[in-house]
């Protein structure tokens, strides 16, 4: 039996004595997890308690005792009030009339079970907890070993999905160019160094295939909801892990370490039915060395027994692990058993230690930051930690939520019916299945998603690229599955990149950045004498900044008053005093608008191969790819093309790729800034002596998932914080006039303006063969209201889009062409109803999905009846979003009884009716 619940007290350790001897125990007062908390596994469910047997009732919840046996007490010890706690196979006891619980000898306890560790951080934090620290904060770098012991581990997957060495080599090599040129490493020289490791693992493998009963499969994705890891084996046989490593081993057992990370996965496959007790680590260099010059074992293969013991050991490993994390505790190296004289790492360490004023086992040296700065770092790493909480929520939600709740939340595509799988040349697969009913989803093309023929972590699962989304969905993935569900593959990437950004800003950021950035000094220009933009002036003063800045400029820009154009003319500029340009934004689209229009802005002031745009291939939009960097090649060839370009275009989470971290530029220009967090901000920042941040603050926040300081960005606060390094545009080119008045009033003081009287005067008349006479009355002005009775339900409303579908009718009958209609709701549900009405080419969407864009005609539906709770879009600038969408018309779609009970909507509604 699996009893799980939430630690409601303290927790009590001591000895006893029994008749083995001395024991320790910890006792755990549990408050149970109610039936349907839990996942729905059968036999697995939590127990539930008779009417007499239990102490206290606490939230409504049933409290016992726990007890923890001997080592398990080591876990105990981790407790505080509140965590959560599992404990699989107790055992019940009768005590005192009280239903009770204690660990058996088959028991795992696990602390925070939904805290999904990834193999590697326990493999780092068994080496030393401080060392998986500093892995987290300085990310992984671009050096040759990494890219090599990638290389190998690329080649043995090859292997083992049966592609030729030779062609494998010479294929994976070639993938690597970019990294490889920035490393200064010949092709031949990096094939030779990894044909020989891969020499040794074609000559185990062939060995291997004497058996019969040898059964392969190349990289598994396995997650575990009992244990709470992750990981991705690099091969399983016979149900036993294989891990590989590209170093020496000439022991006869293989290192501890490696025996931990194998342990961990020999647990994820126990979860999933397997029964392990061998675990093999292959040491590739060992096949290359020289019998005459060492001595000891040189086999590459290691074989070794995994007992119980180990695997548990693991467990408690994960726990410290866990619970730190979940605590925010930082940890000092000696909560482990590691030498630090004997670490590679002890400089860095000691030099991170003295800089953050953290208590280690190397020590501290150097001076540490001023107190804002720690204050700084503190706050912000704590923030984005939770934000990886919620990361990890999201991973729970794969075995907590049902498929149907994962369609409707968005999160999966279920019921597909597989339809075949095909073997690709390079060994990998191409999977299809079709798509049943009209869901819709988040997923996109080239996304990475987890495919599986029905349960993404029950089930056989394998991440997959999604190649193609229509009617059929076409995937490709290193391993067949019988694909019939996609989910959304949660990442942690992002939040791994906040806080390497966040680290190199503080502990590798330049002063005099560091004193601007902390209103230590104030940000500083020089004199520019020259027009850039002759007819609009905050726009000319907006690059006359941006390219005098010597710290920062900060260009504030409402909708449509030509942010874009501002930033391209900004980067002509710069590229014509010869600078190096760094171009970003938060999304891949706002990246192409831009560099589409700096592109148009240079024609030819320089050559077309000196900007680069760098990206995948399934987010850099189609016209953009003639500028994308390819990355495999011939490496000399790929990092000409890098380093020469004076444009690099990218988002900001491909700021923090290696590859990127590599460069340097005069200035960065950042659009989208007011969407970023202050370290994703730093992400593209770090790199560049000066910056430009592009944005504006009353349209939409950042996007994380906690609520905590990630919610402001860098550019709203230096806009409060140095006002002198900012601008702000105020003609906008968009809208009609009556359009823009609520939100000039409402978010910009009144300020934004139309640019010219055509803007002002613009109407659906002056499109070609559209007459706002065919129209009904009540939509034939700019701005108008349609009082709409909802139906009462929470998320949808039938109503709305009844009338929205008759309206869009309408203005199609009007001549409008139905790809100038842009549909708003607010919730994707109510999307979800309005777009199975309406035709397919009327773009309908949530606000986020709209920023950026602006269409003839916006129909808002406002999804609300009775009393409102809130702003129905969450927060007034996702509204300031939607109203400022339209060029030529704008309907509002709502019920004005809910609608007047907020003041910003009841002010909307007086406009609009006016
Ligand atoms: N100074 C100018 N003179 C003439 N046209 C301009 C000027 N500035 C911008 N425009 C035009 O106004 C339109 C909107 O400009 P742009 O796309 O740069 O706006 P934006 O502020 O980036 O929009 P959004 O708020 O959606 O991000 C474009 O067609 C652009 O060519």
């Amino acid at each position: 039996m699996h009893v799980r619940g939430t630690v409601a007290g303290e927790v009590d350790v001591r000895s006893v004595s029994t008749s083995y001897g001395e024991s320790d125990l910890a006792e755990v007062p549990l408050r149970l997890a109610e039936e349907g908390d839990e996942p729905t596994d059968a036999g697995d469910r939590p127990p539930t308690l008779g009417d007499g047997g239990t102490a206290t009732v606490a939230d409504g919840r049933e409290t016992t005792t726990v007890t923890l046996w001997n080592k398990w007490t080591e876990s105990a010890e981790l407790l505080e009030p509140g965590m959560e706690l599992l404990v699989t196979n107790a055992k019940e006891e009768e005590y005192q009339g009280e239903t009770q619980y204690a660990t058996t000898g088959d028991s795992y306890v696990v602390v925070e079970p939904s805290f999904l560790v990834s193999v590697t951080s326990i493999r780092n934090w068994v080496e030393c907890p401080r060392l998986y620290y500093l892995n987290k904060l300085s990310g992984v770098p671009l050096n040759y070993p990494v890219v090599k012991g990638t290389l190998v581990h690329e080649v043995f997957g090859d292997l083992l999905r049966g592609r030729d060495l030779e062609e494998s080599i010479e294929a994976r090599v070639e993938e690597r160019g970019l990294e490889l040129g920035l490393l200064g490493e010949t092709p031949e020289a990096v094939a030779d160094d990894v044909r020989e490791n891969a020499t040794a693992i074609e000559g185990w493998l062939d060995q291997g295939r004497l058996t019969e009963a040898d059964s392969w499969r190349s990289e598994q994705l396995l997650i575990s909801e009992t244990f709470g890891i992750r990981g991705r084996a690099d091969a399983i046989r016979r149900g036993a892990p294989v891990e590989l490593k590209t170093g020496k081993n000439l022991k006869k057992e293989p290192r501890f370490k490696d025996k931990v990370q194998a342990a961990c996965y020999a647990l994820l496959l126990e979860e999933h039915g397997g029964d392990v007790d061998t675990g093999t680590l292959l040491y590739t260099k060992n096949s290359v060395l020289d019998r005459n010059e060492e001595t000891g074992d040189l086999t590459p293969a290691k074989d070794f027994t995994m007992g119980d013991g180990l695997l548990k050991f693991v467990v408690r490993l994960r726990n410290e692990l866990a619970a730190t994390e979940v605590k925010g505790d930082v940890p000092t190296g000696y909560e482990g058993s590691a030498k630090c004289e004997y670490c590679f790492e002890q400089d860095a360490c000691m030099v991170v230690s003295g800089r953050l004023d953290q208590e280690s086992k190397a020590g501290q040296i150097g001076q540490a930051l001023p107190d804002e700065e720690l204050e700084y770092f503190e706050r912000f790493y704590r923030a984005i930690e939770e934000e990886r909480r919620e990361v990890h929520r999201e991973y729970a939600k794969l075995w907590e939520q049902s498929a149907e709740e994962r369609a409707d939340d968005d999160r999966a595509l279920i019921d597909l019916e597989f339809v075949e799988k095909r073997p690709l040349d390079e060994g990998r697969w191409e999977l299809r299945a079709r798509r049943t009913g009209g869901a819709t989803s988040k997923l996109r093309e080239g996304d990475l998603v987890l495919a599986s023929d029905g349960h993404p972590v029950r089930g056989d699962a394998e991440l997959a690229r999604i190649e193609r989304l229509d009617d059929e969905v076409v995937l490709t993935a290193d391993e067949p599955v019988e694909v019939t569900r996609l989910d959304v593959y949660p990442s942690e990437l992002t939040t791994d990149r906040l806080l390497v950004a966040l680290h190199d800003a503080l502990l590798k950021g330049d002063e005099r950045r560091k004193d601007v950035l902390f209103g230590r000094a104030p940000p500083e220009f020089e004199d520019v004498d020259e027009t850039f933009i002759d007819n609009n002036d905050r726009q000319n003063q907006a690059v006359t900044k941006a390219v005098g800045a010597n710290d920062c400029a900060l260009i504030h820009g409402p909708p449509g008053t030509g942010k874009t154009y501002t930033i391209a003319r900004a980067v002509r500029a710069m590229v014509e005093r010869g600078e190096r340009v760094l171009l970003s934004a938060f999304t891949n689209r706002a990246v192409d608008n831009a560099l589409e229009a700096v592109l148009e802005q240079l024609d030819g002031a320089i050559d077309d191969e000196r900007v680069v745009r760098v990206g995948s291939e399934s987010g850099v939009r189609a016209d953009m790819q003639p500028y994308r960097l390819e990355r495999a090649g011939d490496p000399d060839e790929r990092v000409a093309e890098l380093q020469n370009a004076q444009v690099v275009a990218a988002t900001t989470a491909t700021c923090g790729s290696r590859v990127m971290k590599e460069q340097a530029f005069d200035v960065a220009l950042v659009d989208e800034a007011a969407q970023l967090t202050e370290p994703g901000t730093h992400a593209a920042i770090n790199l560049a002596d000066r910056f430009v941040l592009v944005g504006d603050h009353e349209q939409l926040p950042p996007v994380v998932r906690a609520e905590n300081d990630l919610t402001e960005s860098l550019f709203e606060r230096l806009v409060e914080r140095h006002p002198e390094a900012g601008v702000m545009l105020d003609r906008q080119y968009r809208m009609n006039q009556r359009i823009q008045f609520f939100s000039s009033t409402e978010f910009y003081d009144g300020q934004l303006r139309p640019a010219a009287p055509e803007v002002a005067a613009r109407t659906l008349d002056d499109l070609e063969g559209v007459s706002r006479d065919a129209l009904p009355d009540s939509v034939r002005n700019p701005v108008s209201f349609v009082d709409v009775e909802g139906d009462r339900s929470r998320y949808t409303d039938s109503r709305e889009a009844a009338r929205i579908t008759e309206l869009v009718e309408a203005y199609e009958a009007a001549g409008l062409d139905r790809s100038e209609i842009g549909v708003i709701a607010p919730f994707r549900a109510q999307v979800s109803e309005i777009s199975k009405h309406v035709p397919d080419d009327v773009a309908v969407d949530t606000v986020d999905r709209f920023q950026g864009s602006s269409q003839e005609v916006i129909i808002v539906s406002f999804t609300a009846t009775g009393s409102l709770e809130g702003p129905i879009f969450e927060d007034y600038r996702r509204i300031n979003v939607a109203l400022t969408r339209p060029k030529r018309a704008l309907v509002l779609v709502g019920d004005s009884r809910a609608l007047r009970t907020d003041p910003v909507y009841e002010r909307m509604l007086e406009w609009a009716r006016r």
